[in-house]
């Protein structure tokens, strides 16, 4: 890499692109060298001499432009969700096929956020009963969040790793989706109002106690921080990472 990294943003003018190419731009290592949305050609990624490209798009769009990148040698750093286990697959063997290029997958870039999910691994195995609830802006993409299902599937692991049984569930529902979405056993419920940004909690209960776990992003700012150290980071770490915490030291 060169002494300032070389960025483009991808979805440039939307809530969280628009916020990204400020932090960029005020980044005393990084210059932001292109800005593209919907309508704008991914050439202009390679004609820039891209080295590091920011994802902040749409579920139905991340694909197209990450097959561009990796195939062009452009590091990736990916906030863009609708992740399954099959577009991972397809991501790595991009990867595979282009030694020495990464993408981080980042299911959320604030640093709250990452802590909530390594907490709530923590507390998985000690509590009968666990929910998460996310709770976002009406404008959001999809649902449930991708943090949400990250955030599920983490416990889902510690609680099986830990040999817990599945929690009780003794309610007949009425109404389809009374009781949320089910991930790997986790019940995961999404609020969306106007008003919010990003927002979850993780609900742990047993015999007389309930521990939550919440954290809210009050703006976009709060993910900068984030996006910032995986564009630092990105060009050291060949292959698919997925998730931010990967770039942390969690336990130092
Ligand atoms: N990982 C994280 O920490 C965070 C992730 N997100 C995710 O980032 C994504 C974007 O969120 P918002 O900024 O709120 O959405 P938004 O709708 O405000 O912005 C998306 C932008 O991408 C553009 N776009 C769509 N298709 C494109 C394409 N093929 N090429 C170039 N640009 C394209 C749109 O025109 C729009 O300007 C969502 O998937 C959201 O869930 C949002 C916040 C934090
Ligand atoms: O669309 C959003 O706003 C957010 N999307 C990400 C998600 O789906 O988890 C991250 C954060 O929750 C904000």
């Amino acid at each position: 890499m060169s002494s300032t990294i070389r960025v483009a943003v991808i979805g440039a003018r939307g809530r969280m692109g628009s916020e990204a190419v400020r932090a960029v731009e005020a980044a005393g290592d990084m210059e932001l060298v292109a800005a593209v949305d919907t309508g704008d050609r991914l050439e202009a990624l390679a004609e820039a001499r891209t080295e590091v490209a920011v994802d902040l798009t749409h579920p139905d769009a991340v694909m197209g432009n990450l097959e561009y990148c990796v195939r062009n040698g452009i590091h990736g750093v990916v906030g863009t969700t609708g992740w399954t286990e099959e577009r991972l697959g397809t991501l790595r063997g991009w990867l595979e096929q282009a030694p020495g290029t990464g993408v981080l997958v980042a299911p959320n870039f604030g640093i709250g956020a990452v802590l909530t999910m390594h907490f709530a691994q923590q507390a998985a195995r000690f509590f009968e009963s666990v929910e998460v609830v996310e709770l976002h802006h009406p404008n959001k993409a999809d649902a449930p969040s991708g943090t949400a299902v990250r955030t599920a599937q983490l416990i889902a692991q510690a609680r099986d790793r830990a040999g817990c049984a599945p929690q009780p569930d003794a309610t007949t529902t009425a109404l389809e989706g009374a009781r949320g979405a089910d991930v790997e056993g986790v019940p995961v419920h999404a609020v969306r109002l106007r008003g919010l940004v990003a927002h979850q909690e993780v609900l742990f209960g047993d015999e007389g106690e309930i521990l939550t776990i919440r954290h809210d992003s009050m703006n976009r700012g709060s993910f900068m921080p984030g996006v910032l150290l995986g564009i630092r980071r990105i060009g050291s770490a060949p292959g698919l990472t997925f998730g931010l915490e990967n770039f942390m030291d969690l336990d130092g």
